[in-house]
């Protein structure tokens, strides 16, 4: 089967250079928000998904794929992966770059099923900056960091402001989770930045 791919990055970049105190590889990204579908600790069928920076310009995650993540008996929901990757590469952007950012457009190749219990290694890389558009894309390996690659992504996100999620998301949520944020106040110095909601 020939699969027609497009240029990508589609426009001309600048190189994505990871913020001056982006944390270094092989540092475990931690949850952004608990109730996060991708990666929260209180979504019970969320995905869970974990990360840590790798070498260069790189973030690996996984997740396993549960009863709950079902399409067809058995098999993963397409839908499930892509927002596996949404969250993959928006760990990426946001980690790596530092700057509060959103998905523009989420692009997926579902090239192999993928089986409840299997785990994606899934293997995130900034490709480049055009103002605020960070290009970025993934690899979804099955059951093993070098294993047959079943999913691939490619994805646009957007600086936005920080009022993007105030404005537009549940400001009481977001005042509950500043209170939870500022508990760790130096974590939150360490950052040095408006990590998204
Ligand atoms: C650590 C955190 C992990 C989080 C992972 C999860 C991430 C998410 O799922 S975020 C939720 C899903 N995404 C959203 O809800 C976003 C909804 N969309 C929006 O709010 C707006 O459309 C938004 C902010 C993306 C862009 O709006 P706006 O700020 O007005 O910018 P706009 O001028 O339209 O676009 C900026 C640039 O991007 C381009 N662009 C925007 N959308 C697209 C698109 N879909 N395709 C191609 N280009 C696009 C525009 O053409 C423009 O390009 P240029 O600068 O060259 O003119």
């Amino acid at each position: 089967m020939s699969r027609v791919s497009q240029p990508w990055p589609p426009v001309a970049v600048e190189p994505a250079v990871p913020h001056p105190k982006a944390p270094v590889a092989g540092t475990e990204l931690g949850v952004h928000f608990n109730e996060c579908f991708g990666c929260g600790d209180e979504a019970d069928a969320g995905l869970h998904l974990r990360s840590t920076v790798g070498e260069g310009q790189v973030v690996h995650s996984r997740f396993t794929v549960t009863a709950a993540h079902q399409g067809a008996p058995g098999l993963a929901h397409g839908g499930l992966l892509a927002c596996a990757f949404d969250e993959a590469l928006g760990s990426a952007v946001g980690n790596l770059m530092r700057r509060p950012a959103v998905t523009g457009k989420l692009e997926t190749d579902f090239r192999r099923p993928v089986p409840v219990g299997s785990t994606l290694f899934i293997e995130t890389r900034l490709d480049g900056v055009a103002g605020r558009k960070i290009y970025v894309s993934a690899d979804g390996h099955l059951d093993a960091a070098d294993g047959p690659i079943a999913v691939s992504a490619r994805a646009l996100f957007i600086v936005v402001a920080f009022d993007h999620f105030s404005t537009h998301g549940d400001p009481e949520a977001l005042e509950k989770l500043a209170a939870q944020h500022e508990k760790n106040q130096r974590e939150r110095e360490e950052r040095g930045w408006e990590i998204n909601p």
